[in-house]
């Protein structure tokens, strides 16, 4: 494994950056119009206590959270330590989000996920595949997290009353719904010439069609899921969401999620992951080299 060195001045100078990455991530998904189920620019989907702006207001509140996470994994190879570490600074930031909304939820899930990636992406510097990334920041995860606490979440219900491994399971095998789903979808919508709206919806729709995504599973339960992934794969099946009829699906879609009251937030999370890596991947290819923000490792 290739590991970064740089601390000092250049290091905190690329932490700031991916961070700031991480957070135009947060906000490239919560703007991504229209999502079934998910608050977006024109709905609340599911989520009666959330609106755009508080998505967003949180979004900024985690930058310094990312930044902390890359500080302490610059120069450090994955290890019990570093995940004790960034596990802490993880649940300040839940903190720093519960008080920016006043308790609600709104990025609780995209705070573990995009966590791990910054930390990931820290350590290995900008000469990097988004697979290696992934794949790093699911070693991290596969350590213990010593300091767990004692709350029953929704998660763990879900996990244990059906058996899937949760936002856990998806950081641990190293993110597999965005290396070999989202990804390819989205690089492969762009290459086609579709416009930017219509590759990230795909991208959300192949991961919502394959992924077992515990916010839907705690209210919709087994039915609700089945629904979702079999009206994500119409949609992409017919055209995907900017043909006529893909359209049509994702709005029947939409409404079936709404009727079950369920919204696929772990499905946003990864799309959110995705943004980010396809972001850092694409300002070290446009920039020689160079990744945005004047540090060249
Ligand atoms: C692992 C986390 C998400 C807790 O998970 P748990 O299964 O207990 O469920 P909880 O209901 O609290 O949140 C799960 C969230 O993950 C997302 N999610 C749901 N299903 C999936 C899935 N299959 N894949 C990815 N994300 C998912 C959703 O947004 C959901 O709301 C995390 O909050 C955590 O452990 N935090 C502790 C701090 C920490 O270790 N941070 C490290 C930062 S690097
Ligand atoms: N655009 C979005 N709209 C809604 N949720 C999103 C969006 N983007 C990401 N999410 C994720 O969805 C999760 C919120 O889902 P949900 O409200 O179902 O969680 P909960 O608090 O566990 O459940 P409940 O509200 O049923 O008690 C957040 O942790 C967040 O990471």
């Amino acid at each position: 494994m290739v590991i970064v060195q740089e601390k000092g001045k250049k290091g905190t100078l690329f932490c700031d950056r991916l961070a700031h990455f991480a957070v135009l991530a947060l906000i490239d998904e919560a703007m991504l119009t229209p999502k079934p189920g998910l608050v977006d620019k024109e709905s609340k989907g599911a989520h009666t206590d959330m609106s755009i702006d508080l998505m967003l207001k949180s979004a900024y509140a985690l930058q310094s959270t990312f930044a902390e996470m890359a500080e302490a994994s610059i120069g450090q190879f994955p290890s019990q330590d570093l995940r004790v570490k960034l596990a802490e600074i993880g649940r300040r930031g839940e903190q720093i989000m519960f008080q920016t909304t006043n308790g609600v939820n709104t990025h609780k899930g995209a705070i573990w996920a995009l966590g791990l990636l910054t930390a990931s992406a820290a350590i290995h510097g900008p000469h990097v595949s988004p697979q290696k990334i992934a794949q790093t920041a699911g070693e991290i995860a596969k350590y213990k997290d010593r300091c767990t606490s004692e709350l029953i979440t929704n998660g763990l219900k879900v996990k244990k009353k059906y058996g899937v491994s949760g936002a856990t399971g998806e950081a641990q095998l190293g993110f597999p719904h965005i290396v070999h789903i989202a990804l390819p979808v989205l690089w492969r919508a762009r290459k086609k010439g579709l416009s930017e709206t219509t590759a990230r919806l795909d991208a959300l729709l192949s991961i919502i069609a394959h992924l077992d995504d515990t916010c839907i599973l705690h209210r919709g339960g087994t039915e609700a899921l089945s629904s979702a992934k079999a009206g994500a794969k119409t949609v992409l099946d017919v055209g995907g969401s900017s043909s006529l009829e893909g359209g049509r699906a994702l709005i029947e879609l939409d409404r079936m999620l709404l009727s079950h009251n369920a919204s696929p937030g772990g499905c946003a999370d990864l799309l959110a992951g995705t943004l980010f890596l396809d972001r850092l991947h694409g300002s070290f290819l446009n920039n020689g080299g160079v990744l945005v923000g004047n540090i060249n490792f």
